[in-house]
């Protein structure tokens, strides 16, 4: 890896003008990420990203360019030879790790680096075969050697596993329809809509009114029947009480599962949510701001949720939601991960095949959420048919983006802000 052109740079959607992403915590969202490229005198470039909500993008990239030194130089070969170390080297910084350890912005760049890394790695295994992340991480099992007993158990089936990937794809559910800054005419068109187009799992956001959120649970139960699955997301709204009675009510529209009651650091406070939501059947999910291993950690060992939402860019890239996945499997909690942003759905979607194909071989109350914004931007876009996540064919990370995407949108001076600014 060496300094070539730019490192990292800031792109930012305008999703807030029509209230895309919107929900109790986060009214005005525009989708943005933190773009690394990884140029090699191979020629050979790997592309990664965070994602970020607009203001403070420009912070992660300080970040990103703050740990640049720790990867220019090295070969690919010196990194992935010893992975671990790396990772470490990255998060360890004698200097640097005063700055989380492992959490917020700079954790967030972490991030960027690493999967831009991976992104570089599968790339440049598939100069001879064609090689996306998922593929490298199914068939390079020596990077497991902590965990050789679970992914040696999951040996069997693993090809049966993969042949029905590739043909039936992977659950996906949708956030698409049920923004909160939408309008219950908006809600009834994307619904029924996506039920035209096989949606069966729907996630409705909640938590800024009760008798609004009664109302368009409502709706959308009554659109989409009993039988097919709806999920609510508070976006950490309430404190635990709140949460406890405010669900209770919600209760008539039988979520599945309660998305973010409260704190994403109060790990007790999710298992008292938990414990008086299990009689209702009503399961907590969390994680897309659960910000590392050893968080998830605790609220395993707590029984604090019953959905693992891994992030591919709030955690430290594939080797941190790897030992996720590992201990989401040993304490036997089904993974479904965040996904929507910009590129969430793109990165993910290797982690949940992986997830699947070598770890859990399980899909009983398992989907990875899927967001319909953004995808037109990348060279390679997630292929999702009949709500299911088709595995990635193209050699990568899948997260690289159109050049002219990236130029129309780099903040400030990208064509899109430059309009938005004058007006
Ligand atoms: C601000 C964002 O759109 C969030 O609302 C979104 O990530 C959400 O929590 C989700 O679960 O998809
Ligand atoms: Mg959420």
């Amino acid at each position: 890896v060496y300094r070539g052109g730019r490192l990292v740079r800031d792109v930012r959607f305008p999703t807030s003008l029509e209230q895309h992403g919107s929900d109790a915590m986060h009214t005005d969202p525009d989708y943005s990420a933190a773009y690394v490229v990884l140029d090699t005198d191979s020629g050979l470039k790997g592309f990664g990203l965070t994602f970020t909500l607009g203001k403070g993008t420009e912070i992660v990239l300080c970040a990103v360019k703050a740990l640049a030194g720790l990867v220019i130089g090295k070969s690919l070969q010196e990194i992935v030879s010893n992975f671990r170390g790396f990772y470490r080297l990255l998060t360890s910084d004698g200097q640097m790790r005063w700055l989380g350890p492992e959490k917020g912005v700079i954790h967030l760049a972490t991030a960027a680096v690493l999967n831009a890394v991976w992104d570089l790695w599968a790339r440049a295994e598939g100069k001879h075969d064609t090689s996306c992340v998922t593929k490298t991480l199914c068939h390079t099992p020596s990077v497991f050697i902590l965990f050789l007993d679970i992914l040696v158990k999951a040996q069997e089936g693993k090809k049966q596993r993969e042949d029905q990937m590739l043909k039936e794809g992977y659950p996906a559910y949708t956030t698409s329809c049920a923004w909160l800054g939408y309008s219950d005419q908006q809600l009834k068109q994307l619904c029924s809509d996506a039920l035209k187009s096989g949606w069966t799992r729907f996630k409705v956001k909640v938590g800024a009114d009760l008798e609004d959120d009664i109302r368009r649970c409502r709706l959308i139960r009554k659109m989409i029947g009993p039988s097919s699955t709806l999920m609510i997301d508070a976006n950490q709204r309430w404190d635990v009480a709140e949460a406890i009675s405010w669900v209770s009510r919600l209760a008539e529209v039988k979520p599945l599962w309660i998305e973010e009651p409260t704190s994403p650091d109060d790990i007790l406070g999710h298992a008292a949510i938990s414990k008086a939501l299990a009689p209702l059947g009503i399961g907590v999910a969390t994680g897309e701001q659960c910000h590392n291993r050893v968080m998830f950690k605790q609220f395993l060992q707590a029984s604090a949720l019953q959905f693992v939402q891994i992030d591919s860019c709030r955690l430290g890239s594939v080797n941190e939601n790897l030992a996720v996945l590992l201990m989401a499997y040993k304490f036997q909690v089904p993974v479904c991960p965040h996904a929507g942003g910009v590129g969430l759905c793109e990165l993910v979607q290797h982690l949940i095949l992986f997830d699947y194909i070598c770890v859990s071989a399980d899909l009983r109350n398992r989907m990875c959420e899927y967001v319909d914004h953004l995808h037109e931007h990348f060279t390679s876009p997630v292929v999702i048919q009949d709500a299911h996540y088709m595995p990635p064919k193209d050699p990568g990370y899948s997260c690289e983006m159109l050049e002219e995407s990236v130029n129309r949108h780099e903040y400030p001076e990208g064509d899109i802000w430059k309009q938005e600014i004058k007006k």
